[in-house]
């Protein structure tokens, strides 16, 4: 009987090599085509399984220790699934050698003989059409079911395959399960097709996660209630908001969102997330886990359906403490203003370039995002340290004193000067550094005069016919867009031209990505100053880290200040926090966020001590037991997680 298919096989195989046409899938004519004109190989010669020897074997295992150890508890949970239906476990590398293995040990001998078996050889050149070696070959999912083997000597087994993808978009491994024996029609393994995939899904997932724990990692769902628990789609993106790993199912995503954008991109690493989502880094914060479900939604770019967002900000502690190489060549006061954030480093990078000449510069940023203390870290790091650095603020000198302040006065010389006349700050400065702070709200009057004594290098104090020479190094800072002033004519244009030697332009604080270690430093500024050391709950923490900052660095430097303040037992929580920020957090009030972020010690906590019971008695159903609790079923599931209480129908998966 077994040769009697064997030769019917066969004939079929060759029929199809002669054009006859059989009514097989596609993929496995195609297949068969391959072996007999690519590989070489012989229908009529069948060969036995290659099992590599063990040395051989270790290596291709060592080479993915890491990843086997990931998918570990994925393989496991599969076989336990599949094993009482006979089916063993396969999980071979890119080039189709088993390196993890289940199987029942009681047909050890049956399963090494057919290659089901640690060590087995299942390249598609070497076994013939195979569920692995076919699946390695086209990068699909697929059955290879029965006589849909090349090889005759494999006919009787029914094998079902998906490629796993590592985090690039590259093959990284095939997960097989396959039975010795099985029902006739192909159509009885689509569970098993479908079951397969959905492991290589969660195992792209693990491999991901775990390899990028110390990034950025959006996951997004088009249904809400998966976004948790089996998110379609899991990015991880790097500080400077470019894609740096991906599971399958987003590659395809980003494939056919390319393609609707005119472009054949199939690629990804490296691609800015904003080419593909209506997000970028600095907006993540805003798809933070504790923040309304319904409120966390994104489109891609060319629009289509709305999907579900969670984004999980690195943990503090992998955001590097010392500024990421090359920060430490930057000089000391300029490498101590921020902690691996790329867009400051571009800036201190460029400022360290021209910290020791005169030429003059122009910091932008909005209010607060440390323009006055980035212009105080350049003169501490410039030849010009020990001289002094002096500060004006153009926006809040009056009009009519604005010039005798800076360029100072003789004796006399105008009604109401000081009897002994003055010196004007920027003679003050002289040797050091002159910081004019809001130049965009300079006076057009005071700006001509400035722009003398920045060409000519001296300055003429009122009332007074001879210059006087001067050596200072002007730094001036706006944040107002200079450019569009000089449009309107309310800013000199060749003014501008001589302060924008340099522009470093400093970003808002809600795009830094070390916002946590800026927290870290001010409180510990803080405790230098009073003694006292303040923590922050992980809960006000994570409120800090969504809050936008609309004030920038001195917003937060006041909103610690105020917490310092007001919090006991110098543990800063969420209630300690100004109401600016605690509003913000629409909805998700103090007691969400902290249940959110510590487990669920809220006040709701003693509500949900009967949890278990309270389950079984709604029959599971968590939207019954939190409507008997007064609770939000997210409150539910969080506790349920917690302590590990698992619905009886979902217990084996
Ligand atoms: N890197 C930093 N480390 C510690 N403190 C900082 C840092 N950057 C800014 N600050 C603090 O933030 C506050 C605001 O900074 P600063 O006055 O330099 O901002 P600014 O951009 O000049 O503001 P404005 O536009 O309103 O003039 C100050 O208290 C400053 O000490």
């Amino acid at each position: 009987m077994i040769r009697q298919s064997r030769v019917a096989h066969i004939d079929e195989v060759l029929g199809l090599m002669m054009g006859q046409t059989s009514e097989r899938d596609r993929v496995i004519h195609e297949s068969w085509r391959r072996c007999v004109t690519e590989h070489g190989l012989d229908p009529i010669a069948s060969r036995d399984a290659y099992i590599l020897p063990q040395e051989r074997l270790n290596e291709h295992r060592d080479a993915m220790e890491e990843f086997l150890h990931t998918a570990r508890f994925g393989l496991e949970t599969l076989y336990r699934q599949v094993s009482c239906l006979d089916y063993v476990m396969l999980l071979t590398d890119a080039k189709g050698v088993t390196v993890d293995f289940m199987g029942d040990p009681t047909y050890s001998g049956y399963l090494r003989k057919a290659g089901l078996y640690l060590g087995s050889d299942w390249h598609e050149e070497l076994a013939g059409t195979c569920a692995v070696g076919t699946c390695i070959a086209t990068g699909e999912p697929l059955i290879v079911h029965q006589s849909d083997h090349f090889d005759a000597s494999h006919i009787s087994l029914t094998c079902t395959c998906a490629p796993i993808f590592d985090t690039n978009g590259d093959l990284a491994a095939a997960l097989d399960i396959s039975a010795l024996h099985s029902p006739e029609p192909k159509l009885s393994q689509h569970l098993a097709l479908q079951l397969v995939r959905s492991f290589t899904h969660k195992i792209e997932n693990a491999n991901l996660l775990n390899r990028f724990r110390g990034e950025w990692i959006l996951k997004l769902s088009k249904a809400q209630e998966f976004l948790d628990i089996d998110p379609e789609y899991i990015l991880a993106v790097d500080a400077n908001g470019c894609i740096i790993g991906h599971n399958s199912r987003t590659r395809e995503l980003l494939a056919r969102e390319s393609r609707r954008l005119g472009d054949e991109k199939d690629r990804f690493i490296g691609e800015p997330l904003s080419a593909f989502f209506e997000c970028d880094v600095s907006t993540l914060p805003r798809f933070a886990r504790f923040r309304p479900s319904d409120q966390r939604t994104m489109r891609l770019v060319s629009g289509g359906a709305m999907l579900f967002a969670q984004a999980m900000p690195p943990p503090l502690a992998s955001l590097p403490r010392q500024p990421a190489t090359p920060g430490p060549n930057l000089p000391l006061p300029l490498r101590e203003m921020f902690s691996g954030d790329p867009m400051m480093f571009e800036a201190l990078r460029r400022a360290a370039k021209i910290v020791g000449t005169q030429m003059s510069i122009l910091i932008q940023g909005e209010t607060g995002t440390g323009k006055e203390h980035l212009a105080k870290a350049l003169h501490a790091a410039s030849p010009r340290a020990d001289k002094p650095f002096v500060a004006v603020n153009c926006a809040a000198l009056p009009e009519s004193l604005i010039e005798s302040e800076l360029f100072g006065y003789e004796a006399g010389s105008f009604t109401g000067a000081a009897s002994k006349g003055k010196k004007g700050l920027v003679l003050g400065a002289e040797g050091g550094t002159l910081f004019l702070d809001e130049i965009g709200d300079m006076p057009l009057a005071s700006q001509t005069r400035l722009l003398r004594v920045l060409a000519e290098r001296e300055v003429t104090p009122l009332g007074k016919v001879k210059p006087i020479p001067i050596d200072i190094r002007v730094i001036a800072a706006t944040h107002r867009d200079l450019v569009e002033l000089v449009k309107a004519k309310s800013f000199r244009e060749d003014l501008y031209f001589r302060l924008n030697g340099a522009v470093l332009t400093l970003p808002p604080l809600r795009s830094r990505i070390d916002v946590k270690w800026l927290i870290e430093r001010l409180l510990q500024r803080g405790s230098n100053r009073d003694g006292a050391r303040r923590h922050l709950s992980d809960a006000a923490l994570a409120a800090l880290c969504a809050y936008s900052w609309p004030g920038n660095v001195r917003e937060l430097v006041n909103c610690l200040d105020y917490a310092s303040a007001v919090c006991s037992e110098q543990q800063i929580e969420v209630e300690d926090l100004p109401e600016s920020i605690i509003k913000s957090l629409n909805g998700a009030g103090p007691a969400a966020l902290a249940a959110d972020r510590a487990g669920d010690e809220s006040p709701q906590s003693d509500a949900l001590n009967g949890l278990e019971e309270a389950l079984r008695e709604h029959h599971w159903n968590v939207s019954a037991v939190a409507r008997a609790l007064a609770v939000d079923r997210s409150t539910v599931h969080r506790r349920m997680r917690r302590l590990g209480l698992v619905p009886p129908q979902k217990r084996d998966f």
